[in-house]
């Protein structure tokens, strides 16, 4: 089968060129409308982006076949997460690719700022020559403000210690340990407001970080304070800003990144000690050659091989890893949908037990799939991806368990689910490492391989049943492709497991239900 991928931002060639190389189809389309990616998205499996691209709901309810949005770079704030989450989209970033380009972009923006590099280039370009007018700062000495010390503004951390600068750093998920290793104060974030000469952000814009230089904490900040921006636009009041720097308590400002981008038009443009660069902090070649081929490479990955890397919102999952999950998955998926099936509504809690070579993997894909196999009864759109969310949203308690000991089989998955009733459980084990085959089901012992149209039928156990049995499906012209009986106690409830060529009608289910002794009759699609 065809797979497809489309960029639809300028990339470096290495990303449409490994795509190939992989036998992916690729198309480059940068700078097409919202409205016109939204005409041809439905095309694609894959789309591979940066940050011009905005992958909004609207978008993402076009992409029927998109199972990937591949960001080459950081931050995913483009893209609607819990909207590519609930349809069941991988998003996946580049976290490392650009962030020393990143870093060095904000150190150059610094020095441009403390020495006004960009006017005193234009006026000497224009033939002015004012040396009297270009009275610089230097940076030794001088305490630089990062908001945000996580993989860039740690990089910034220690290019300014190289330089001789003090570095306080306001970031919650800073540990004091990390802190002292990098040899920046962690403070709060009003202490770096009075102390800092310089204030560079590298956080990224969430909730609690935008505004984080509101007009409030602007008017904190230590007269004559130099900002730099490259994280993003909205962790910044431009307004404010504007009056800072106009009334001149803020003494400098240098932005990469806008409120609205592209930015074409601001009130900052013009205001004196105002620099600005059009959202350039990863325009390096080396960087965008390394995010290119990492998403590339990534993205290749988790549509041919099934491995997950650097996703936002999916534990990650390896290339290697991803084939000898493959079978448990599709286990786990195949638990999952029997237990759906039977059950129907009403499930509460879900426990997912893996034991033996199973407890030696990852269980998180494991749980993933028995996820959207128990919830992909009630809606199609469920898989890997969405599942734990969904599961999450629905209030379903989920549990994890791992038993290293092996029991009566090497390799065991087992899915206790919870209900008003009470629980119930079912596990299976791999033939061969490969072929799932169910090996208890509701605490009666079968073997069966689940596949395709089966009946799940539960009936006292009394002779002649499979008799009748037979007659009704015979009769309705449904061959019996397999039969698995087990039982709880001889003259008990057995519970039968009927693969059947072709779908059964409702009609044939009543039938059947009809049968003395019968107690439930569920058709099963695997
Ligand atoms: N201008 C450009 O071209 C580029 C911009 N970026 C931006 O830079 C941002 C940072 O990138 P990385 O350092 O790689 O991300 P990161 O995730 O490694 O670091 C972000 C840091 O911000 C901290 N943080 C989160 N909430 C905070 C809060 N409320 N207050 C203070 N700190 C908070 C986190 O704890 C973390 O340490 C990205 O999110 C992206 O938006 C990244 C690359 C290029
Ligand atoms: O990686 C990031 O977060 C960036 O902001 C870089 O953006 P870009 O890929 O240059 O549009």
């Amino acid at each position: 089968m065809t797979v497809r991928v489309l960029i639809s931002d300028k990339m470096d060639p290495k990303a449409a060129a490994i795509f190939r190389e992989r036998g992916i189809e690729v198309d480059e389309k940068p700078g097409l409308t919202p409205d016109e990616l939204k005409a041809i998205i439905g095309d694609y499996d894959g789309l591979a982006i940066r940050s011009a691209t905005k992958v909004t709901k609207a978008l993402l309810e076009s992409a029927a076949k998109l199972k990937v949005v591949g960001r080459a770079g950081i931050g995913v704030d483009n893209v609607d997460i819990p909207a590519a989450t609930a349809r069941g989209v991988v998003v996946m970033n580049t976290p490392f690719g650009n962030s020393i380009t990143t870093a060095e972009h904000a150190i150059a923006l610094m020095f441009a700022l403390a020495r006004q590099l960009p006017e005193a280039d234009a006026s000497t370009q224009a033939g002015k020559w004012e040396k009297n007018r270009f009275m610089g700062v230097e940076l030794t000495g001088k305490t630089l403000g990062l908001i945000g010390c996580g993989n860039i503004g740690s990089i910034v951390a220690s290019r300014a210690l190289g330089l001789k600068m003090k570095v306080a750093a306001f970031d919650p998920f800073l540990t004091p340990e990390r802190a002292v290793e990098l040899g920046v104060d962690k403070v709060e974030l009003d202490e770096l407001l009075r102390r800092a000469d310089f204030i560079t952000l590298h956080t990224p814009l969430t909730d609690q970080t935008r505004n984080i230089l509101s007009r409030e904490n602007l008017a904190k900040a230590k007269a004559g304070v130099r900002i730099i921006n490259c994280a993003r636009g909205g962790l910044i009041d431009e307004g404010a800003l504007k009056d800072a720097l106009d009334s001149g308590h803020v003494g400098g400002a240098a932005l990469d990144v806008f409120m609205t981008e592209p930015a074409t038009a601001s009130p900052l443009f013009g205001t004196p000690g105002f620099i600005s660069t059009p959202h350039l902090g990863a325009s390096t070649s080396e960087a965008q050659v390394n995010v290119a081929i990492q998403v590339a490479e990534q993205m290749s990955d988790f549509l041919l091989l099934g491995g997950v890397t650097n996703a936002v919102n999916m534990p990650s999952l390896s290339a290697e890893e991803a084939p000898r999950l493959k079978p448990y998955m599709a286990l786990a998926e195949k638990l999952g949908k029997l237990v759906g099936q039977v059950l129907g509504e009403g499930i509460r809690s879900a426990s997912v037990e893996v034991e033996g070579a199973a407890a030696e993997l990852n269980q998180k894909p494991i749980t993933g799939a028995v996820l959207a196999g128990l919830m992909g009864s009630y809606s199609d759109s469920v898989n890997m991806v969405n599942a734990p969310f969904l599961a999450k949203e629905r209030g379903l308690d989920v549990r994890e368990v791992r038993h290293e000991r092996e029991g009566d089989y090497h390799t065991l998955v087992a899915v206790t689910v919870g209900t008003a009733a009470g629980e119930v459980r079912v596990a299976g084990t791999l033939f061969g490492n490969k072929a799932p085959r169910l090996v208890d089901i509701f605490g009666v012992g079968v073997e069966a391989e689940l596949t395709g149209s089966m009946l799940y039928i539960v009936n006292s156990d009394e002779p002649g049943f499979i008799g009748k049995l037979g007659t009704v499906l015979g009769e309705a012209e449904i061959n019996i492709a397999t039969f698995n009986l087990g039982r709880r106690a001889a003259g008990g409830e057995a519970v039968a497991l009927v693969a059947v060529d072709g779908d059964v009608s409702r009609g044939v289910v009543a039938q059947l239900c009809a049968l003395p002794g019968v107690r439930e009759v569920v058709p099963l699609s695997f």
